[in-house]
């Protein structure tokens, strides 16, 4: 029994042995699960104190985040805004654009119906030409004609005259006949009476019968006589009337033809201003810087040279008026430019050919007329012209007149102008007020430089010199006498500083505001009229001190023109316009919407040859030059606005 309970018990302690040994096993996978899980649960926290802190930095950056997306959704609005105001000026752009691109076509089809009106016109001036040509043939020979018929009808008169004469003898001739035979018929009366006596007497006397008889044969000679010459005179009488009528006749068809010639020679003329015109419009079209060129004629100081002539003009139909060829050592060199004035051109030819070009600066155009060339070629001559010789006046009063007249001329339409001047000159790179009455401060004492002007340029092209005298003017007169007091002002400087005054540049510029008062309209014009100082190379000028530092600077503003239209020729993106004072003064007029055109003197003196032919060079490459198309300024009525150059 005890041994069973023993067995039972071993049984059970080793079951509960095998028990505890789970339990422990248990218990050993226990322990682990919890570290297991502790461990876990150590990272559970930490995780979750890490994504306590994450979140709360997320809840920090989503609190920045939702600034910045209110930020940016206010930047949002605005740029919406922005793109709604870039969309509406897109839109305008693009309006604008299609109404440029239509203008564009505008003014394309414009050139197009020019070039056709041109062609047309060139036609019909050949037609014309020809039909005046044919009708000068016509007319001669009807000239000849008319000069054979009054031969003729002088030698009819002549014959008439002398029928007249012989009518009038035999007229006479015949009365006396007819007195005779009155005379006669009362003899042969009598003698009837008496024979009818001596018949009834009964006596008849054969005598007298053979004389009656002889005297009527006579009396009848005598009237057949008579009815011939009536005959002749009758016929010369209807000669004459013919000779008359043919003479009336032909002097209706001269007075026809000379009626037509007339009439030819007015189209001719009209045709040739349209030709100009239209050539004008395609020049602005195109957009280049016209040049004339003027050779002045000789004069009695130039040095006479054995070297014969050195300039020529071609006189083909082509280059007529328009080509000029210089010669140097025996080699021809040609060149063509929109006028070519020969040296018997008068003030009036060459001013008849820019007076549209000042006209449009009253339409609203810049305009700028410049003279280059060498010193003594005659571009002050070209500019002002002679003093006290009215028929010698150059471009600048000329121009001053005009642009009055067409004042006066404008106002019955409504138009308002008002005009200021102003006169400037560079010398040595420095600007000198002309017309301020306060002379010395613009003027360089002792290499010292007076008062300093300043150029700018506004946002629409024009341009300022501060410090400038600007005067109000009314009448061509008070301009005279302003040109007068600046021609003073230089020459003062002549005498003091000993300085010419070719060794600097003027500028005379005008600006013309105009308003018609009934469309409230407003244009703005500017004239900058422009005598540059001589070219000349410095070997030439054989300078020396203050002439030298002269010429330099003369040759260093005219290379920076010269530079500026090359870079302007070649469409270069920087165009050097503030490398001189000139340059850059002329800033609008070169490189903007302005029209201009450049005088190019000419000396013909052989000794000049080099100089010329320099000037020309520069000239053709100026010619060349695109500046744009001119633009018009034109807007309705603002506040006043004071002058500027461009
Ligand atoms: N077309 C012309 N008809 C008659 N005389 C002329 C003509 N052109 C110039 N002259 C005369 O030639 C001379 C020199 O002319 P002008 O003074 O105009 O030259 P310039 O080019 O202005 O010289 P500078 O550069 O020295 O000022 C003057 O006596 C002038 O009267």
């Amino acid at each position: 029994m005890y041994f069973l309970v023993e067995v039972a018990l071993k049984n059970k302690d080793e079951e509960l042995n095998l028990i505890i040994l789970e339990l422990r096993k248990s218990l050993a996978s226990l322990q682990e699960k919890l570290a297991k899980e502790e461990s876990e649960k150590k990272a559970a926290v930490d995780s979750l104190a890490k994504e306590k802190e994450a979140r709360i930095n997320t809840e920090r950056s989503q609190a920045s985040l939702s600034e910045e997306l209110d930020k940016v959704r206010g930047e949002l609005d605005g740029a919406n805004q922005r793109i709604a105001s870039i969309n509406d000026m897109y839109k305008l752009l693009q309006e604008y654009n299609s109404s440029l691109q239509l203008y564009n076509s505008k003014l394309q089809t414009d050139l197009d119906a020019a070039h056709e009106t041109i062609k047309r016109g060139e036609k019909e001036r050949s037609a014309i030409v020809e039909n005046l040509h044919n009708l000068r043939g016509q007319h001669k020979s009807l000239r000849d004609q008319l000069t054979s018929s009054i031969a003729s009808q002088d030698e009819t008169m002549k014959q008439k005259d002398a029928l007249v004469n012989e009518v009038a003898c035999l007229r006479m001739e015949l009365r006396q006949i007819r007195d005779d035979r009155d005379l006669y018929q009362q003899q042969v009366q009598t003698l009837t009476a008496e024979v009818s006596k001596y018949k009834e007497l009964a006596t008849n006397s054969s005598e007298l019968e053979e004389k009656c008889l002889s005297q009527g044969n006579q009396i009848q000679i005598l009237h057949d006589q008579l009815a011939v010459a009536e005959r002749k005179l009758q016929m010369s009488d209807m000669s004459a009337l013919e000779t008359r009528f043919e003479f009336e006749g032909q002097k209706k068809l001269i007075n026809e033809l000379q009626n037509r010639l007339e009439d030819a020679e007015f189209k001719l003329t009209e045709g040739e201003k349209l030709r100009k015109k239209l050539h004008n419009t395609i020049l602005e079209l195109k957009g280049n810087i016209r040049v004339f060129c003027r050779v002045r004629p000789q004069l009695p100081d130039d040095c006479s040279s054995n070297q014969g002539k050195v300039v020529s003009y071609p006189t083909s139909m082509e280059y007529l008026g328009r080509g000029i060829d210089m010669t140097q050592n025996g080699q021809k060199h040609s060149f063509t430019f929109d006028k070519v004035f020969m040296p018997d051109a008068s003030q009036e030819e060459v001013f008849v050919e820019i007076s549209q070009l000042v006209q449009s600066a009253l339409d609203g155009y810049k305009v700028c007329i410049f003279a280059y060339g060498q010193t003594g070629s005659g571009k002050t001559y070209t500019m002002m012209g002679r003093p006290g010789q009215p028929e010698e006046k150059g471009l600048i009063p000329r121009s001053l007149e005009q642009i009055f007249q067409t004042r006066q001329a404008l106002q019955p339409q409504g138009w308002r102008y008002e005009m200021q001047v102003s006169m400037l000159e560079i010398y040595n790179e420095t600007i000198r007020d002309l017309l301020s009455t306060n002379r010395d401060v613009s003027r360089i004492e002792n290499g010292v430089a007076g008062k300093q002007y300043t150029i700018k340029h506004d946002a629409n092209g024009n341009t300022q010199v501060s410090d400038l005298t600007i005067v109000d003017v009314q009448s061509s007169r008070e301009v005279s006498y302003l040109l007068d007091r600046a021609a003073q002002s230089r020459s003062v400087g002549k005498t003091q500083m000993n300085e010419q005054s070719s060794r600097s540049h003027f500028v005379f510029t005008m600006r013309i505001t105009g308003v018609n008062e009934s469309t409230e309209q407003q244009v703005q014009g500017v004239l900058n009229l422009i005598d540059l100082a001589g070219s000349e190379r410095l070997s030439k000028s054989g300078s020396t001190g203050d002439r030298l530092k002269e010429t330099q600077a003369i040759n260093k503003s005219l290379s920076s023109l010269a530079d500026v239209i090359f870079a302007l020729a070649k469409k270069e993106d920087h165009v050097p316009f503030r490398n001189s004072k000139l340059t850059y003064l002329l800033q609008p007029c070169l490189g903007g919407d302005s029209k201009t055109l450049m005088f190019v003197n000419i000396s013909p003196e052989p000794s000049s040859v080099g100089e010329s032919l320099c000037s020309l060079r520069f000239a053709a490459r100026v010619n060349a030059c695109e500046i744009g198309t001119p633009r018009r300024q034109l807007n309705m009525r603002t506040s006043d606005s004071r002058l500027s150059y461009g």
